[in-house]
């Protein structure tokens, strides 16, 4: 699955007139996360598989086009994860959504839960994730994990009806604002200095020395 998901984005790369690409598992499961014979054999290769799957991700996460996860069953430890590199998910009624990992006591290591961090803020990301908690439809939707949640056994069509009605414009504007997204995420560090940048020009100066002197009440 790993080295098929690596070509698949690969492909994707190179799909210049590409608007979107829908993400959705075989048969009632989603991903079901770290195959768990293979994991017992790569115990000592944990490192090298998130490199992989980390990379993997966040090309994902960084193609041109939106991506859409139609979660059709179980996602689950890496399964979870790899939903967190869509832009969007979309969820049957009857499927689950969990960061296992802290219950095969081991953390999030495809890059998920830095995302995650992203999608839900700090304190939701921290909860789900020391928590384990596997997510039924309703509490996935209460929490904006997931956008859309519909009753269908063919959700990735679903999804594509979703993509289809949800979009508007030509196929280049979609791709120019997902890049404008992507990069306006980026600049977090920039604006981190930025606004250290701002702060220290006003501390200390005339004005703040002022107000402090004049012992001001904030009622
Ligand atoms: C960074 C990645 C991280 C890690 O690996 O460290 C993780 O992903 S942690 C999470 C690992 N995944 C799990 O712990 C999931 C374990 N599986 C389940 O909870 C269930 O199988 C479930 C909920 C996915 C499906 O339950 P259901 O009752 O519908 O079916 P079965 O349990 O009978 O499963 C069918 C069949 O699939 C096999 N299966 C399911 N998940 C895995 C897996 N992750 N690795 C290997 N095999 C898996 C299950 O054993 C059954 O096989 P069978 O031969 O039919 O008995």
């Amino acid at each position: 699955m790993m080295a098929d998901l690596h070509e698949c984005v690969s492909e994707l790369e190179r799909w210049a007139t590409g608007r979107a690409v829908v993400l959705t598992g075989s048969g009632n499961t989603f991903c079901s996360g770290g195959e768990l014979q293979t994991v017992q054999k790569i115990l000592h290769k944990g490192g090298d598989m998130c490199k992989l799957m980390q990379f993997t991700t966040s090309r994902l996460y960084s193609l041109p086009l939106i991506s859409v996860a139609a979660v059709n069953g179980h996602a689950l430890g890496g399964g979870a994860e790899l939903t967190t590199a869509c832009d969007f998910r979309v969820m049957t009624t009857k499927a689950k959504i969990g960061f296992v990992q802290a219950r095969m006591n081991v953390s999030t290591g495809w890059g998920g839960g830095t995302r995650l961090i992203g999608l839900l803020g700090r304190t939701n990301a921290l909860l789900l994730l020391s928590s384990g908690q596997v997510l039924n439809a309703d509490q996935a939707k209460a929490l904006g994990f997931v956008n859309e949640v519909f009753d269908t056994e063919d959700i990735a069509s679903e999804a594509r009806k979703w993509i289809n009605k949800t979009l508007v414009g030509d196929f280049t504007v979609t791709r120019n604002i997902k890049q404008m997204v992507l990069e306006g995420a980026n600049m977090e560090d920039l604006a981190y200095t930025r606004e250290r940048e701002l702060f220290t020009k006003l501390w200390g100066s005339e004005l703040h020395l002022k107000a402090l002197n004049a012992n001001m009440k904030h009622k």
